[in-house]
């Protein structure tokens, strides 16, 4: 077997994000963020100090989940205090408990309107009848719900009765052609604001502890049934003539001959600037010389290929709603970190020597310190600006053959047309009960019900994937933020673009990728030092830029 190429010095771990493992099994019992980022004291995945949680906040949650546990145990609908604002247990009728217990999904698309579609079938009883009802009554079918046959008439689908099973009651046929297992829906039944609320993780998590694997299926039952394409003028204003990812990309004027940084000559930059106001985020394609991209990308991929990468890691300690395995790297000066106090890189911090990085970071700076921040000066948050992070290298592997070749991949390989693009979506991806993508989220949840500000303000994120087409999937779907599941655009992971959006505004979602593993380099701008692996950023409008920020690391 070949060796794999050592891994360049400029990519050696610095410290790799994540809890110990006690702590974070804590974490993910009790459902609760942990409040503090520990200190990394080692370059592994192991820190020396647990998330600080609140006793009583603990206490609470527990107790919370007990009462749950213990009333699903006697087959009683939930009746103690949700454990999570916004989670609303669905309870329906008296009669249809304990009816349902195999609502059963099989597999179905819509070919025709782009829309996603959950076909429902039943059979025909009075309880499927109730059900049904009940759902719709509370608004809970979604807009891509179909019933297959009317009330009390059971539905006929040749397929799905023949496979001998004791069939439940109700059926879904979900989007993307993958036969999921059956879920206990007896009891509850997900609220649409939930999804995509500052509560998701922690609910989900919390579903987790109820369903073990099986959560994933009550995951792909809410995200099809509320999934909306994004509306035709939407289409139309974003994505431009004919195009079906790369919304609110900037145009390079094809006068312009300047190959580095033409998106910061005058009139470009103020369309830059004005994307990004007004969509909420802005995408540039050749963002850097060609050859300074291509020797990032390759930087990714030997650190990949040597196994440097580890496992992304949310900050709630959850594991299930990313597939990535991501590298920090230190971006750092040595010597002006020296200067600045001693906050020299640590033994095992690569610097800003990195030759492939230093032009790079030099860029992303000038586009937000120099292109973005004057002309939106009117926008607190650019304003307040203060940090930028080190740079987090992701790999998405390329799915299982298995996955691959699931009826879910062939459905949406045919789906590469630009109206059927929207019926990707995370069910593809699943396996084991984890994503392969990352799942829909926000980078810094401040604005949530409860939500805890991070520090990060602007997300910027380039690509490293060379010749990516639409059916290698990994696409970044990024939704409205007022409606759930609505999505605003998709763009492509392509070699030397960058996208920019508003870390607090912008729910994204990483599509599983295809066949093809997916590289990315990710820097956050912040408004504090506490921002996960940050460093001053010297352009930063703020005017007492902190210098020589720690390094704090949480990925
Ligand atoms: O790689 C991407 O396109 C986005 C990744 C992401 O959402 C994240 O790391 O927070
Ligand atoms: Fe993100």
């Amino acid at each position: 077997m070949a060796m794999a190429p050592p891994v360049p010095a400029a990519l050696s771990p610095v410290a790799i994000g994540g809890y110990s493992a006690g702590s974070r099994r804590f974490a993910e019992r009790i459902g609760c963020f942990p409040l503090q980022a520990p200190v990394p004291t080692s370059h592994d995945q192991s820190f020396a100090t647990a998330p600080v949680l609140p006793v009583a906040i603990a206490r609470a949650a527990a107790a919370a989940i007990a009462c749950t546990l213990v009333a699903r145990r006697d087959s009683r609908p939930f009746s103690g205090r949700s454990p999570r604002p916004g989670l609303r247990p669905f309870r329906p009728p008296d009669s249809s408990v304990g009816r349902f217990s195999k609502l059963r999904f099989a597999a179905g698309k819509d070919d025709t309107t782009g829309v996603p579609q959950v076909q429902l079938g039943h059979d025909g009883s009075p309880e499927a009848a109730q059900y049904l009802e009940a759902l719709q009554s509370r608004g809970l079918l979604g807009p891509g719900c179909e019933l297959l046959s009317p009330l009390g008439v059971p539905s006929s689908l040749a397929d799905v009765n023949q496979t001998g099973e004791a069939l439940g009651r109700v059926f879904a046929l979900l989007p993307g052609g993958r036969l999921l297992a059956g879920i206990d829906a007896k009891s509850w039944t997900l609220d649409p604001p939930c999804i995509g609320t500052g509560h998701e993780w922690t609910m989900w998590d919390y579903y987790m502890s109820l369903l073990g694997d099986r959560w994933w299926d009550a995951y792909a039952w809410e995200y099809w049934r509320f999934l909306r394409p994004a509306s035709p003028e939407r289409r139309g204003a974003l994505y431009g003539p004919g195009g079906v990812e790369g919304g609110a990309l900037a145009p390079r004027p094809s006068s312009c001959s300047q190959e580095s940084e033409w998106w910061a000559v005058d009139g470009t930059a103020d369309v830059v600037a004005s994307m990004l106001a007004q969509h909420g985020f802005c995408v540039l394609d050749d963002f850097l010389p060609h050859d300074v991209a291509a020797a990032v990308a390759s930087s990714a991929k030997a650190a990949w290929r040597s196994g440097c990468m580890a496992s992304g890691m949310l900050s709630t300690g959850g594991r299930f709603a990313r597939g990535d395995s991501v590298l920090w790297v230190n971006t750092q000066d040595p010597a002006s970190a020296a200067a600045a106090g001693g906050a020299a890189p640590q033994e095992g911090q690569a610097s800003a020597a990195a030759p492939e990085l230093k032009p790079v970071l030099e860029s992303i700076d000038r586009l937000v310190g120099d292109v973005l921040a004057p002309r939106l000066d009117c926008d607190s948050r650019l304003r307040r600006v203060r940090t930028r992070s080190h740079a987090m290298f992701t790999c998405y592997p390329a799915s299982s053959p298995e996955v691959m070749e699931s009826p879910g991949a062939e459905g949406a390989s045919q789906s590469s047309s630009s109206t059927q693009s929207v019926m990707q979506g995370p069910v593809l991806g699943s396996g084991n009960g984890f994503s392969r993508g990352y799942l829909r989220h926000l980078d810094n949840v401040r604005h949530l019900d409860g939500g805890q500000d991070c520090g990060r303000v602007l997300t910027t994120i380039l690509y490293l994937n060379e010749d990516w087409q639409e059916s290698h999937g990994g696409a970044l779907r990024l939704f409205e933020t007022s409606t759930s599941l609505q999505v605003r655009a998709e763009v492509l992971p392509r070699l030397n673009r960058l996208i920019a959006f508003w870390a607090d505004e912008v729910p994204h979602e990483v599509l599983p990728p295809r066949g093809r593993d997916r590289f990315a380099c990710t820097f956050w701008y912040g408004h504090r030092e506490a921002d996960p692996a940050s460093v001053a950023f010297e352009k930063a409008p703020a005017a007492a830029a902190m210098a020589g920020a720690g390094s704090m690391f949480l990925d």
